[in-house]
């Protein structure tokens, strides 16, 4: 049984879950954000992931180095296994997540709290346009993508609606997430 508790964060793209991680981790010191292996090239202002190719990434997973991975977008996003460890030595973690991975994620570790954020589309689209990464055309996938259900599951969910400002967000977000009992 692992002691730290596993944090995802989860929503559209554009919601908001780097940019609420980042003020989440300010706002309570030792809670740490999981490092995302990508095959993006690194940019500069974005997550921190640690860059890789698809070949690089095909190689670790191959060997167990990862304790969730996923496509999205036409990348390939994996979380490192060495969550594990931090997660056994009873630190919590916040991680971004797929929707899609979260029943995987709760049965290799029980200690899930899943933290959904939500936005209108009128913000999202905003909110990508604002953050300048994506091209139109890539921005318009991931706004069709935005309205996935959120699969049901034994995870407890905190929502949030994150039209508000983050350090205002960050703080509800931790009161409501450790007011979760796991
Ligand atoms: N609460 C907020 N209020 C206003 N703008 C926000 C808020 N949260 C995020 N943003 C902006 O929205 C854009 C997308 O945020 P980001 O954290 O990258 O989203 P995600 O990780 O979910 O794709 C960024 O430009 C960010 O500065
Ligand atoms: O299956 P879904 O729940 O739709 O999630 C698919 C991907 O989309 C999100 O990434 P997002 O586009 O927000 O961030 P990224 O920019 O890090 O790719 C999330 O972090 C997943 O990596």
């Amino acid at each position: 049984m692992t002691k730290g508790r596993l944090i995802a964060v989860v929503g559209p793209s554009g919601v908001g879950k780097d940019t609420l991680m980042r003020a989440m981790v300010a706002e309570r010191p030792g809670l740490r954000r999981v490092r995302r292996v990508i095959t993006r090239p690194a940019d500069d202002g974005g997550e921190g992931h640690e860059p890789v190719t698809e070949a690089e990434f095909e190689a670790r997973r191959k060997e167990g180095g990862f304790a969730l991975d996923w496509r999205a977008h036409g990348l390939r996003y994996g979380v490192p296994v060495g969550i594990c460890m931090d997660l056994g030595a009873g630190r919590d973690l916040l991680v971004n997540l797929s929707r899609g991975v979260l029943a995987q994620a709760q049965a290799r570790y029980p200690r899930l709290i899943v933290l959904h954020l939500t936005a209108t589309p009128e913000v999202l689209a905003a909110r990508l346009a604002t953050r300048g990464r994506e091209a139109a055309g890539d921005i318009a996938e991931r706004l069709e993508g935005a309205e996935m259900a959120l699969a049901e599951g034994a995870w407890p969910v905190v929502t949030l609606d994150t039209d508000a400002p983050v350090g205002r967000l960050a703080k509800r977000a931790i009161k409501l997430v450790y007011g979760v009992k796991t």
